[in-house]
C-alpha cells in the first residue's frame, strides 16, 4: 500500500481549528436485508463485525449479537483498543487478534483501504464486513443495530425474533427514536463533544447539555411506563443505545472527558438502579447477561487507566 494512501487522515486529531469535536458522517450505509434476492442478502457464514471492546458504538453491536443469539452467524473481530497513529490495530492485547483473521492485515485501515482505496474518512469501530464481496456494508453503528435484529430473525432463535420479542415494539417507535435522537447528540454524543473539546469555551458549551439531557433521563425514569426498562417492562433499543454511554460514565468519562459536574451513582438514582439492572441481568429478559458479559471495565482507550472512581457496579 502506497504511503500516500495513509496520509489521508490524521487520526490522532480528532478536534477541529476552533476546539470543537465534530463527527464525521459514517460514510459506508450499506443495508443487509432479509429479502435473498437483495444485494445484501442476511446470510450465515457471510459477515463479519470488527469492534473492540472500549468503544461505546461498538459495544452496541456486541450487546446486539450476544442479546439476540446471533454470535455465531455475524462473528466478532476483535481490534486492539488503544488508538495509534495508524488507527485500529491487532496486537494480540485488550483480547484482540494478533493478525487480522482474514487478510493477515495489521491495521483496521487496511481493511478499509481494500473496501475502497480512495476511502478519506476515520477508520472507525464498528465495521461490518462482507466476505463474499470483499466490502464494508456499514461503519455506522445504529444502523448496523438496525440491520442486525431486523433481518437475520430467520437465525434468532424462535423466542428472541423480533416477531416475539421486539426491541423497537411498533407502539413505542416514535417514542423511542425521539429519546434516540436527544441522547445521540447530548449523551452518547456528548461526552465526546466535551472530553474531545479543546477549548474552554467548546467544552462550557458540551458539559452543560449533557448534564441537562441526565436531569431529562432520570425525569424519565420517574413517569410510569417506563420501569424497570427505559420503556417499560422490555428492553428495547433505546436501553442498548444508552447503556454503553452509562456504563462508561463514572468509570472513564467523569476523568478521562472531565464530564465531572455530578457522578451517576450519587446524583441521579433512577438512573442508577436501571444501569445496574441492566447489567445485572442475566436471565431470559438479556439473554443470560449480554450486558454484564460485552462489559469490559479492562479495556479504555487510555494507556494508564485510572484506579478510581471504584467500579461500584461490580458489587452486587
Ligand atoms: N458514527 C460511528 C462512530 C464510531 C466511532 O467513532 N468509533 C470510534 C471508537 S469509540 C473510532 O473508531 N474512532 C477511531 C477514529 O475516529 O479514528 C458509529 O456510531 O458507528
Amino acid at each position: 500500500m502506497a504511503t500516500a494512501e495513509f496520509e489521508k487522515t490524521d487520526i490522532l486529531k480528532l478536534a477541529d481549528q476552533d476546539g470543537q469535536f465534530r463527527r464525521k458522517v459514517s460514510q459506508f450505509r450499506n443495508f443487509i436485508s432479509s429479502d435473498p434476492s437483495s444485494p445484501f442478502p442476511a446470510e450465515k457464514d457471510r459477515y463479519v463485525v470488527y469492534i473492540n471492546l472500549g468503544c461505546p458504538w461498538a459495544h452496541r453491536v456486541n450487546i446486539l449479537l450476544h442479546l439476540k443469539g446471533l454470535t455465531s452467524v455475524i462473528p466478532i473481530i476483535i481490534v486492539d483498543c488503544q488508538l495509534v497513529p495508524n488507527g485500529w490495530s491487532f496486537t494480540g492485547d485488550d483480547y484482540s487478534a494478533t493478525a487480522d483473521p482474514l487478510y493477515g492485515f495489521k491495521y483496521l485501515r487496511d481493511l478499509y483501504l481494500k473496501a475502497d482505496l480512495e476511502y478519506t474518512g476515520r477508520y472507525t469501530v464498528p465495521c461490518l464486513w462482507d466476505k463474499k464481496n470483499e466490502t464494508i456494508i456499514s461503519n455506522e453503528s445504529s444502523e448496523i443495530l438496525r440491520m442486525l435484529y431486523s433481518e437475520f430473525d430467520a437465525f434468532v432463535p424462535e423466542d428472541r425474533r423480533e416477531s416475539v420479542k421486539p426491541l423497537l415494539p411498533k407502539h413505542l417507535q416514535k417514542e423511542i427514536e425521539e429519546m434516540n435522537e436527544w441522547v445521540y447528540n447530548t449523551v452518547n454524543n456528548g461526552v465526546y463533544k466535551t472530553g474531545f473539546a479543546t477549548t474552554q469555551e467548546a467544552y462550557d458549551e458540551h458539559l452543560h447539555v449533557l448534564f441537562a439531557s441526565l436531569d431529562r433521563l432520570e425525569k424519565h425514569l420517574e413517569q410510569p411506563g417506563h420501569s424497570p426498562f427505559l420503556f417499560g417492562e422490555h428492553i428495547t433499543e433505546a436501553d442498548i443505545r444508552l447503556f454503553t454511554t452509562m456504563i462508561r460514565f463514572d468509570a472513564a468519562y467523569v476523568t478521562i472527558f472531565k464530564c465531572n459536574l455530578k457522578m451517576i451513582r450519587y446524583e441521579y438514582p433512577r438512573l442508577h438502579d436501571w444501569l445496574r439492572r441492566v447489567y445485572w441481568d442475566e436471565g431470559e429478559e438479556s439473554n443470560c447477561g449480554a450486558f454484564k458479559k460485552t462489559t469490559h471495565f479492562d479495556c479504555a482507550p487510555n494507556a494508564i487507566i485510572p484506579a478510581g472512581p471504584l467500579h461500584n457496579i461490580l458489587l452486587p
